[in-house]
């Protein structure tokens, strides 16, 4: 089971490490506390919130980092800097697990959304990737409103949560190889218009380079604050995929959302609650999985 403070007696400063470097690391690379957040759905989604995501290709796994359904994810590389603070201060005693965890919560707080005061640890980490299920398991950009809710449904995420988790999309960005079938041929006539055409410069071909670093930022306002601005954008037709002006509009989410735009207070306590939830994704404890030494192999 996993527990509040679970580092307690075996790695007391472990909690406190990670929110420092967490914020070293915000302050010389802002996105990374971005990335920390999207890692927690990425790995809690499949199959279990073990790390698994942050295994690369070797010695027979195959990263779960290659699905198309990661692109764009970024800053895997500090991870390191995170896990080595901690080897040096309790050797292999911290799992990769509770780092994504933690890291994600404390990413959160950088990015001044809701400060989630309690989210239990003692997550071990898998012996290996699961990269065949990820495109089953983490919903495609253009997947529709039904397919998302049972997604997060199977995972145990109701849909209030579902509605307040979309809202990590009130940071971030969406590169243009997942937005151009919404401007060309024709633009997606749920789009705003005059938001489309601030799209359409932003990504000026129907066939972008895939290679190329072609994006929209997921909210103009607020970039880099995770707040309700999200469900403001949806409701005026500016939302950037395609399951966003689904939520603002389908009889099931709407008045999530529009109690959402208008009370950052009610959308911080949602989204607390979602983040937990998504925590605690069916972990792997007590003498399942192990603790890796490096985030990025297996022991
Ligand atoms: C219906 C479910 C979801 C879909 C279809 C989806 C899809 C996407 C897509 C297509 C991108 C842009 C990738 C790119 O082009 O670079 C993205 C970015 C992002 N997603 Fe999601 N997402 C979903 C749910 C979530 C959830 C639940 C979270 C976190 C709780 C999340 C966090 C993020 C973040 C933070 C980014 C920005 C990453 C960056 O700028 O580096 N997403 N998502
Ligand atoms: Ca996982
Ligand atoms: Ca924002």
């Amino acid at each position: 089971e996993l527990e509040m403070n679970y580092y307690r007696e075996s790695c007391p400063k472990a909690e406190e490490i990670i929110r420092q470097q967490v914020e070293t690391l915000y302050y010389k690379h802002g996105n990374t506390a971005v990335s920390w957040l999207r890692n927690l759905f990425h790995d809690c989604v499949v199959k279990s919130c073990d790390a698994s995501l942050l295994l690369e290709t070797a010695r027979g796994v195959e990263s779960e980092q290659k699905s198309k359904r990661s692109f764009g994810m970024r800053n895997f590389k500090y991870v390191k800097i995170i896990k080595d603070a901690l080897e040096k201060e309790c050797p292999s005693t911290v799992s990769c697990a509770d780092i994504v965890a933690l890291s994600a919560r404390d990413g959160i707080v950088m990015l001044k959304g809701p400060k989630i005061e309690m989210i239990k640890t003692g997550r071990r980490d898998s012996r290996g990737s699961y990269l065949g299920d990820v495109e089953t398991l983490i919903p495609n950009h253009n997947d529709s409103l039904s397919s998302v809710i049972s997604t997060f449904n199977s995972i145990g995420i109701d849909v209030e949560a579902t509605v307040a988790l979309l809202g990590a999309h009130s940071v971030g960005r969406v590169h243009c190889v997942n937005l151009v079938h919404r401007l060309y041929p024709t633009i997606d006539p749920t789009l705003d218009p005059s938001y489309a055409l601030y799209l359409k410069k932003r990504c000026p071909s129907p066939t972008p380079d895939p290679n190329a670093v072609l994006y929209s930022r997921n909210d103009r306002e607020t970039p880099m604050v995770v707040d309700n601005m999200y469900y403001k954008n949806i409701m005026a037709h500016k939302g950037l995929l395609v399951i966003d002006d689904e939520l603002a509009t389908d009889p099931r989410t709407a008045p999530f959302v529009a109690k959402m735009a208008t009370d950052n207070g009610y959308f911080q306590e949602q989204f607390s609650r979602g983040v937990r939830l998504l925590s605690e994704t069916n972990p792997l404890t007590g003498d399942q999985g192990e603790i890796r030494k490096d985030c990025r192999y297996v022991n």
